[in-house]
């Protein structure tokens, strides 16, 4: 990365514009300014003008956001994701000129994507626009760190661009991304909700249990959907916007290819990197919240005990922890679950802590975790086998790393759960739970219900 402290962004823009001519190669330049206050979800409303795909993140608990709109940069890969991606990106690292004085987590270069559950399966139509791995530097990026806000403008410029004409563009861009008046609609309201096939998917977790029981696998989590048609095309800033207000401690996150979205509210953290910390969550294990608070209480102190939910989470404190050890130093693990309440459910939660070995990155720790038994199984290929064979529906991205990743070896990827692709007026959700020895497929069903609640309740008008 080569650190440049340029007078304007036109200028850096001539810069970058002669190298490359010099280089016969193509440049990416990327400069950051602190800003006064732009909400994040109506920079992501107004940053539809521009006709781009979008891009949100924001750890609403930490009053983190990130809003981006445009590719800068975009790696897109089919096969051996990881490798490529992080190749690319390692390349682009040595070769961005970055102008940053902030070094704030998340601001300069930011590269915000995700991937597809399992890539050896072939896409279907419904997930289309979505490659397996996919992350792009958006050209316009808004960053909100508490009360301070950044604007990080990046590009990649050819020998033969003109740098005025490229800065008058960029200046139009912005004037109309941090346009604060933007209006932002209403939910849609529902017209439709179809259940992908519930009594084919109950039988599914009974032959899944029954397989348990004759010890050919340990924990097999099975999904299914929901096709919800709304009443009008869906403002997905909107959901944003009520997703952040009902879910205050989820991991609220967008991703936009060529018009259809990718939106959700994720309650499971993945891992989160600061420099060498890594921290992650073992979240598995469910029940609904109490009418009143004694009900809540005395069903978190059920869950707490119950053998079944405790089976559940178990296997994914396991793996996580072997597979942590792989790779870090000081692996911490505390040696109970505890309670998580969230809007419309509660889950059993562990936190892990670890130190990442040097010569390791981001890329290697998904690559190890995703994906846990949280969303696969035990054993995992055993487990990931079935899911394939079995479960009526396309994954896609439902269930695999969404975040984003800085220059500075920040960055944070969610479990992308709690979580529906956005096609004009038609949303598909997608929900599973963890089938061990003693599921019942009743039981099963409902809390995949519940678990549609959270994008359901801000779909509903
Ligand atoms: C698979 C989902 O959630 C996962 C399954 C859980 C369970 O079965 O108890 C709990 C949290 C998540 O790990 C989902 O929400 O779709
Ligand atoms: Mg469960």
């Amino acid at each position: 990365m080569i650190e440049v402290k340029p007078k304007s962004f036109e200028s850096l823009l001539s810069e970058a514009i002669t190298k490359a001519k010099t280089n016969n190669d193509t440049q990416l330049i990327s400069m950051t300014e602190e800003i006064r206050k732009v909400d994040p979800v109506r920079f992501f409303a107004s940053a539809r003008k521009l006709s781009m795909d979008r891009v949100f993140w924001t750890s609403t608990s930490e009053q983190f956001s990130i809003a981006g709109v445009g590719n800068a940069w975009k790696v897109e890969a089919e096969e051996n994701r990881t490798e490529v991606i992080e190749s690319r990106w390692q390349k682009l690292l040595d070769e961005a000129i970055v102008h940053n004085p902030y070094k704030v987590p998340g601001t300069g270069l930011v590269a915000l994507g995700g991937m597809s559950f399992d890539p050896s399966v072939r896409k279907s139509e419904l997930w289309n626009n979505f490659s397996h791995g996919s992350f792009q530097i958006p050209i316009l990026m808004l960053t909100r760190r508490a009360s301070r806000y950044y604007l990080t403008t990046s590009l990649e410029v050819r020998g033969d661009d003109d740098p005025n004409e490229l800065n008058k563009w960029v200046v139009q861009a912005k004037e109309m991304v941090m346009d604060r008046t933007e209006w932002l609609p209403d939910s849609p309201g529902i017209n439709t909700q179809q259940e992908i096939a519930p009594g084919q998917w109950k039988d599914t977790v009974k032959h899944a249990a029954d397989m348990i029981k004759s010890r050919d696998a340990e924990k097999i989590v099975l999904a299914r959907e929901l096709r919800v048609r709304l009443k009008k095309d869906a403002s997905v800033a909107s959901i944003l916007k009520n997703l952040m207000a009902a879910q205050p401690n989820s991991y609220v996150f967008a991703v936009e290819r060529d018009g259809d979205c990718f939106v959700g509210a994720s309650p499971e953290r993945l891992v989160k990197q600061e420099d060498e910390q890594l921290f992650s969550v073992c979240l598995a294990g469910t029940a609904p919240r109490g009418k009143t608070d004694e009900e809540d209480r005395e069903i978190a102190r059920q869950l707490l005990h119950d053998e079944k939910n405790r089976s559940e989470h178990d296997f994914v404190v396991k793996m996580i922890r072997k597979s942590m050890e792989t790779c870090c130093d000081a692996v911490y693990v505390p040696d109970k679950p505890v309670i998580h309440p969230f809007k419309n459910l509660q889950h059993l939660y562990t936190p892990v802590t670890a130190r990442l070995q040097k010569g390791y990155s981001i890329f290697d720790i998904i690559e190890k975790l995703h994906p846990t038994p949280a969303l696969g199984g035990v054993p995992r290929e055993k487990s990931m086998t079935y899911i394939r064979e079995h479960e009526q529906l396309d994954r896609g991205w439902y269930g695999a790393p969404v975040g984003w990743m800085d220059s500075n070896r920040n960055g944070e990827f969610a479990v992308a759960i709690r979580s529906g692709l956005v096609q004009g007026n038609i949303v598909s959700l997608f929900a599973g739970c963890g089938v061990v020895r003693d599921s019942d497929p009743e039981a099963e069903y409902e809390e995949t219900k519940i678990k549609f609640r959270p994008m359901l309740s801000v779909l509903e008008d």
